[in-house]
């Protein structure tokens, strides 16, 4: 099973620094088995040891150069960073990112050896039309996406259940994972308000390689009871 922490715009790097300390503790009891992944602001990256791995929740498809406000591969390999978050819904929605867009970092980090957590999901009125609808909706966010890159996991994250509290349902996390694993054979996690009440059963659904969590990671505690109590 695949635990990933997405602290999204929180956290600072003394207090990453923390859970950090504080989860490695907990990761002791492990098992073996189960992968963490932990995705901090880019101003909390760094090298840290422990048995997780650390990503990054975006950059811009390049080196280095001109792109103000941005990063690129040359910050994220001063910490040895392999691992990147590709299509998240916020990217999409609030920062502007095409599929297009989506693609071409898709393709720029798949080039560069990089582990690609790619993110799709479906907004409320495409769920509220039915199955096909969503399905349509979702592998139309595969365009351009070479969906047999080997280090690909994919987070189905649908956005009315993200931060709101409101989780899909046992049937709908089902029958969409079945759906998605006709067209891609890669580990598929779920993604939206996951957190230690719905977490054993989330992960007990066929279908389910592993959660995307985002609020309910922020408390280290909160996030070590998850991996512990699937
Ligand atoms: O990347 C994580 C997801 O957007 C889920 O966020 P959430 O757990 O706050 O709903």
């Amino acid at each position: 099973m695949i635990f990933a922490a997405n602290f999204k715009t929180n956290h600072t790097r003394a207090s990453t620094e923390k859970y950090i300390e504080v989860l490695n503790e907990k990761l002791l009891e492990k098992k073996p088995e189960d992968q963490v992944y932990i995705f901090p602001p880019a101003t909390a990256l760094g090298k840290y040891e422990g048995d997780f791995t650390l990503g990054a929740q975006n950059a811009y498809p390049t080196q280095n150069g001109a792109f103000t406000g941005e990063i690129g591969t040359e910050q994220l390999e001063e910490f040895g960073i392999k691992t990147i978050l590709i299509g998240h819904s916020e990217r999409r929605e609030h920062l502007g990112e095409s599929q297009d867009k989506v693609a071409q970092k898709f393709t720029f980090f798949k080039e560069q050896g990089y582990e690609i957590l790619y993110c799709i999901g479906e907004p409320l009125e495409i769920r509220e039309k039915g199955d096909e609808a969503v399905m349509e909706y979702l592998l139309a966010q595969f365009d351009g996406i070479d969906i047999s890159y080997k280090d690909l996991i994919v987070a189905y994250e649908p956005i009315w259940a993200i931060g709101t509290g409101r989780s899909a349902t046992v049937e709908e996390i089902a029958s969409t994972h079945q759906a998605l694993k006709q067209t891609v054979q890669k580990p598929l996690l779920y993604g939206g308000s996951v957190k230690p009440a719905n977490i054993q059963e989330i992960t007990a659904i066929r279908g389910v390689d592993g959660v995307l969590v985002g609020s309910a990671s922020l408390d280290v505690e909160s996030f070590a009871t998850m991996i512990g109590e699937k």
